[in-house]
């Protein structure tokens, strides 16, 4: 069990996390780095956490995929606004019959990867963390960190419990990772959408935190709006999410410390913004199968906007 090989694909918040908590834990890990590489390859990772800080000082590093050993296990942690690499990224370096852990916010990535590669099982996970990289191989990983996995069939027709999901359930757990196993993967996407679309677009267009946008009783009643049509769109997909998951959403944000999401943090940095996986993705599943969901369309036109005036003027 101990001996399945790792490639971690992007080496930034969220895979530089656990990627460099899979190779404490004993896994044999593998990091793909783009601008970090020469940092990595002589400094290591460091890790500042909640749950412990901790620096790997050696770390098998690459800025070239076709350098890689092929690996049982290749955790795409990209943004998904790099996944036109994919196709050159993917072949070299997944095993045949290995697996492609899809970590990425967003929908539909899984179909897109299982084009890529045959002969691979490709696997979900939604991660539940709050992770940044704050400078050259330094992951700043500042809450949570749990992931539900679930497999890819197509169609997304729910694949059960299976044993690649138990087998890295248990890498993932002996890292001290917390892990839940869903049987319907595009249920579990679409749940995550009801965080993902309000806080993520509305942290962009308002240029607010979370805690901004839940204190104001304006944009409270819009983050609630824009979580009710998510819940449409599932509903158009026949995936049933309970008003009781909205609102655990809205009472685990009112938790969270103040947080300034991913695509706010992108935007800030004048990066392009994963628009099409997060609102683009879901409006067209959702439009084919015949579910109008005009504020969240609303929300998206905006900020096609901003992200264009930000890569042109940024
Ligand atoms: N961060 C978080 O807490 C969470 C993130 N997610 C999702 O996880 C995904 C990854 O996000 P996140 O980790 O935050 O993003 P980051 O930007 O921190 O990490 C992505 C990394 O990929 C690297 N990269 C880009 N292109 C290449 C390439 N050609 N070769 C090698 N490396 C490359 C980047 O390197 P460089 O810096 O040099 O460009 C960067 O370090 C997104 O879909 C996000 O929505 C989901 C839940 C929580
Ligand atoms: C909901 C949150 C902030 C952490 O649980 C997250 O997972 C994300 O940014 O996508």
């Amino acid at each position: 069990m101990r001996d399945r090989k790792y490639a971690i694909l992007g080496t930034g918040a969220l895979g530089g996390f656990y990627g460099a908590r899979l190779q404490k834990a004993g896994l044999d890990t593998h990091f793909l780095l783009k601008s970090d590489y020469q940092h990595v390859n002589e400094y290591g990772l460091f890790i500042e956490s909640k749950e412990g800080d901790f620096t790997l000082t050696q770390v098998n590093a690459y800025h070239d995929v076709e350098k890689m050993p092929q690996c049982d296990v290749v955790v795409v942690a990209l943004k998904t606004t790099q996944n036109y690499l994919l196709p050159k990224l993917l072949p070299p370096v997944v095993k045949e019959n290995g697996v492609v852990l899809v970590l990425q916010n967003g929908l539909g990535i899984e179909e897109e990867v299982a084009q890529i590669v045959g002969n691979v099982t490709v696997i979900g996970g939604l991660c539940f963390l709050c992770s940044n990289k704050v400078g050259p191989g330094h992951i700043h990983h500042i809450d949570y960190g749990e992931i539900i996995l679930g497999e890819y069939t197509s169609e997304y027709s729910p694949a059960g419990i299976t044993e690649n999901m138990q087998l890295l359930s248990d890498d993932f757990k002996s890292a001290g990772i917390s892990i839940e196993l869903t049987e319907d993967l595009l249920l579990g996407r679409w749940k995550k959408l009801v965080w993902n679309i309000p806080y993520n677009g509305l942290s962009v267009i308002l240029n607010a935190t979370t805690d901004k946008l839940m204190a104001d009783q304006y944009t409270h009643r819009l983050i609630a709006q824009l979580m009710y049509e998510v819940v449409l769109g599932a509903n158009s997909m026949g995936r049933n999410i309970p008003d009781s998951f909205v609102q655990k959403m809205l009472d685990y944000t009112l938790q969270m410390k103040p947080y300034r999401t991913s695509m706010k943090i992108d935007y800030d940095e004048c990066r392009p913004l994963e628009i099409e996986a997060i609102f683009g993705n879901p409006l067209r599943k959702a439009q084919a199968a015949g579910a109008d969901l005009p504020q969240i369309s609303c929300v998206y036109h905006q900020l096609k906007f901003l992200d264009a005036q930000n890569q042109r003027e940024g």
